[in-house]
């Protein structure tokens, strides 16, 4: 198997092309064998059947009870429904109708002749896909320039609205958020409410919002007379929403052809739905997946694209494998703790950064290397005779590709022709189908996350301490220790909680602490008047 011969035998049996794409796949790095192919093709059978049902409309998230529709989008005939089918299309032509008049200026802002920038707010789905779409295809000259707001952290608000600085006047505030209730998603819309106020400018006429049908966000949106909502539909998940309005808005307002994105998306999920283990690229992937990780997540997937504009691809993964993937119970309820953990970042930085470890280190990944054949679509000059820079980023994927598999390491290569709106649409329906196609075969449900809503409870509670421990302290004529505070307020399990709330609260001139900050035991609280 490891003679030259042999390895560029098995290049050859296994490598899957897309004529029409341009896109590869190679899985000859996996060492799996042919006992290994036998055994898992009557799971695959199971695996397309679940595909042929998630397609034609069943309740593929039996926890919320929910169609999953995400391949609907892209094509629209396949749809349960001809409610389904129409809101689909609708909603398509009229992201176009609206991004025509934006770039047009007949839909403007209220002090100038046209927009300048989108500033998107949203967190999770509702800003990785856009923000990787934004970075794979971005251009020096766009109609508008995008940031970001997709934390509740003052700071990074800060830097981004300063960066806009008065170009806040002429910016088109996108709010995407699928449930409308995410706190990060509300707080950065209050804070950009907020700016708008502060420098004399009218939120609602340079507003959108993006948000489920129905949802506080969009009664809010409606209520206030926002330019305009585009509706996020409960058969999406927000991991796989970049190509519903969530990702299709921002992308076209930035001059991106949307329906390139979509008609890659489309050859893609065709491509996905050939019932044949061997011909099928996302079923190839779950193949290897399933081998590198034992089919229970025991090694990492490293994602190594060797292009700067993708970058963000391995954020973006990592939402949608691990809150697909990563679940205590299977669909029969048995404790299983799934998931495949990712990471990544870019080649050949990574080269100078972890590949030692990948390399020489604790053997607990799998690489995926995603190779771009164009360098780029201008000419460069040559650094040495007959070398230019991209031959240079091609040896280095093929080195590490190479020295990663002598010493037992195992890695895919995905390459795409060119990073394209046709290569971005297509990609993403890979992976989407991959990781549906990896769920049927470990028997989870890829399209729940009920441990985030354990997080967000959790959070939810610091957030009503905080408001407890503050009336205490404004009741109260003297200092409190710690342990006064909980017994006031009927808490005393949660002293570690208050600890945290003062220390932030007196980081931020809130209140005052004295003591011993060393031991916090010793301090004492009071309000700062
Ligand atoms: O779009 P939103 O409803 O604001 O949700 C944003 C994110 O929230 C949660 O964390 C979910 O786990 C994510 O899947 C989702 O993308």
């Amino acid at each position: 198997m490891n003679s030259a011969v042999d390895l560029w035998q098995r290049y050859q049996d296994w490598l899957y092309y897309h004529s029409e794409l341009g896109i590869y796949l190679d899985i000859s790095r996996v060492r799996f064998t042919p006992d290994f192919v036998t055994q898992i093709q009557p799971k695959f059978v199971k695996a397309f059947a679940d595909m042929k049902a998630l397609e034609s409309g069943a309740i593929a998230n039996p926890d919320e009870q929910r169609m999953v529709g995400h391949y609907w989008l892209r094509s629209p005939e396949i749809a349960p429904t001809e409610e389904l089918r129409k809101d689909i299309t609708e909603t398509l032509d009229r992201i176009e109708e609206f991004t025509q008049k934006v770039h047009a200026g007949t839909i403007h802002p209220p002090t100038a002749s046209k927009f300048t920038d989108i500033l998107s707010i949203g967190i999770g789905g509702s800003a990785l896909g856009p923000q990787f779409v934004a970075q794979a295809l971005a251009k020096a000259d766009v109609p508008l320039k995008i940031s970001f707001i997709d934390n509740s952290d003052p700071d990074g608000i800060d830097l981004v609205l300063d960066l806009l600085g008065d170009r806040l006047s002429t910016t088109l505030v996108l709010v995407i958020s699928k449930s409308g209730g995410t706190p990060e998603a509300a707080n950065g819309m209050k804070e950009a409410e907020f700016a708008f106020q502060k420098a004399g400018l009218d939120f609602a006429k340079q507003a959108i919002a993006i948000t489920g049908v129905g949802s506080a966000l969009e009664k809010y949106a409606i209520g206030n007379g926002w330019l305009d909502t585009f509706p996020m539909y409960d058969w999406i998940g927000g991991r796989t929403s970049e190509l519903s309005a969530v990702g299709l808005v921002p992308a076209a307002l930035q001059g991106i052809n949307i329906r390139e994105m979509l008609r890659g998306a489309n050859l893609m999920d065709a491509a996905t739905r050939v019932e044949n283990l061997r011909q099928n690229p996302a079923a190839l992937l779950a193949m290897s997946w399933y081998f590198a990780s034992n089919g229970k997540g025991e090694k990492d997937m490293v994602i190594l694209p060797y292009k700067d504009r993708l970058l963000l691809f391995s954020r973006y993964l990592q939402q949608l494998v691990m809150e697909s993937l990563g679940k205590e119970k299977d669909l029969d309820g048995n404790l299983v703790y799934q998931g495949i953990a990712v990471y990544g970042n870019k080649g050949s930085t990574d080269q100078h950064a972890y590949v030692q470890q990948l390399r020489e280190g604790v053997p607990n990944f799998f690489a995926t290397f995603i190779e771009v054949l164009q360098d780029s679509a201008k000419p460069h000059p040559e650094v040495e005779e007959g070398v230019v820079t991209g031959d240079y980023l091609l040896g280095f994927l093929q080195g590490t590709r190479s020295a990663l598999y002598e010493n037992g390491r195992d890695s895919i290569t995905v390459t795409i022709p060119i990073v394209s709106e046709l290569t971005i649409g297509a990609l993403i329906a890979l992976y989407e189908r991959a990781v549906s196609f990896y769920a049927s075969l470990v028997n989870i449900n890829a399209y729940h996350q009920p441990g985030v809503e354990a997080g967000k409870k959790a959070g939810a509670k610091v957030l009503a301490l905080q408001k407890k421990m503050m009336s205490a302290l404004k009741s109260s004529t003297i200092s409190l220790s710690l342990g006064e505070i909980a017994d006031k307020i009927g808490a005393p399990d949660e002293i570690e909680s208050l600890y945290h709330i003062a220390r932030h609260l007196h980081a931020n001139c809130k209140l005052l602490l004295e003591g011993d900050l060393a031991q916090p035991s010793t301090l004492r609280i009071m309000l700062l008047e």
